[in-house]
């Protein structure tokens, strides 16, 4: 289907039951996104735009609001994070502190530097200057890549698995717990690379999870996710804040602030430094 025209059905939709222009302006900008992200045929991934609208509509209207702030130790704390790649100054100053029990979403336009500040808090990539202090276990979902491809589901969990020194399994269970979760329910025989775009995704954002980590870093997790894993998806992520994680979520969903802790926006970045 025309993803234009899907798109717009879309914000008739959202329009009709009733959500302000914002939210629409935001909901609509994530589905094209994401569309033009993964190049997926719109009813394939959302199904009618009716539908998705009326989920949207009562995301929004039964959207719980973050818990008050209950702050726990400091788990992750990212300081006067800055970064350059040749001339251009991506990160200037970043601060970040996350504590037990706290979601934060980080976003901001395309190429801000989203991705960036998550690799530099998984420890992937350096900072010009700065610096990053975690406490405990860190599970990282990269947006892409993270998978390998002639391995099955069950032995990257083995392989995540022995990173812990956990039996593989007890890796095996963890894991394709984690992943009926995420409502897949045979992660068994298929290698990743004929895996579908979403299932890839579910992969990555269950080893992330399977050591169970005290901070969690997930850039993006949810692309390619259907609406049932979605919701899935921030179940599972609210479970672990109320578990005392510590969770870092790189997101677009500009609907979904009202259900973190935190929110750093890497686009008001002004030039010369500010803090966060
Ligand atoms: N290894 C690299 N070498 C040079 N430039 C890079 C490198 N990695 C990222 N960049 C650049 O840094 C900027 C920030 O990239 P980053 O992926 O962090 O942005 P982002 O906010 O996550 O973007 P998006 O919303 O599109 O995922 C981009 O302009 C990107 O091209």
């Amino acid at each position: 289907m025309n993803v234009n025209s899907w798109l717009a059905a879309l914000e008739i939709e959202l329009r009709r039951h009733g959500i302000g222009p914002d939210n629409i302006a935001n909901v609509v900008a994530e589905a094209a996104t994401h569309l033009r992200d993964s190049g997926e045929d719109p009813y394939a991934v959302f199904g009618p735009a009716e539908h998705y609208a009326a989920a949207v509509a009562e995301s929004i209207r039964t959207a719980p609001t973050a818990t008050p702030l209950r702050p726990g130790p400091v788990l992750l704390a990212a300081r006067g994070i800055t970064k350059r790649y040749g001339r251009r100054t991506v990160l200037r100053d970043v601060d970040l502190t996350v504590r037990a029990g706290q979601i934060a979403a980080v976003v901001g336009a395309n190429g801000c530097g989203k991705s960036t500040l998550l690799r530099i808090c998984a420890g992937l990539d350096s900072p010009d200057s700065g610096e990053v202090t975690v406490a405990g276990r860190l599970g990282y979902c990269p947006q892409q890549g993270g998978t390998l491809d002639y391995l099955r589901a069950d032995e990257h969990f083995v392989l995540v698995g022995a990173g812990r020194e956990l039996s593989r399994a007890r890796s095996r269970q963890i894991g394709r717990t984690a992943a009926a979760q995420l409502g897949w329910n045979e992660p068994v025989d298929t290698v990743a690379r004929n895996l579908s775009g979403g299932t890839r995704q579910k992969l990555n954002l269950t080893m992330s999870t399977l050591t169970e980590p005290d901070v969690l870093l997930l850039d993006e997790p949810y692309q390619g996710f259907d609406r049932g894993t979605y919701v899935n998806f921030w179940d599972e992520l609210w479970r672990l804040r109320d578990a005392g994680k510590a969770i870092v979520v790189v997101t677009h969903l500009l609907t979904q602030l009202d259900r973190v802790n935190l929110v750093l926006d890497l686009t008001s970045a002004p030039v010369g430094g500010a803090r966060r």
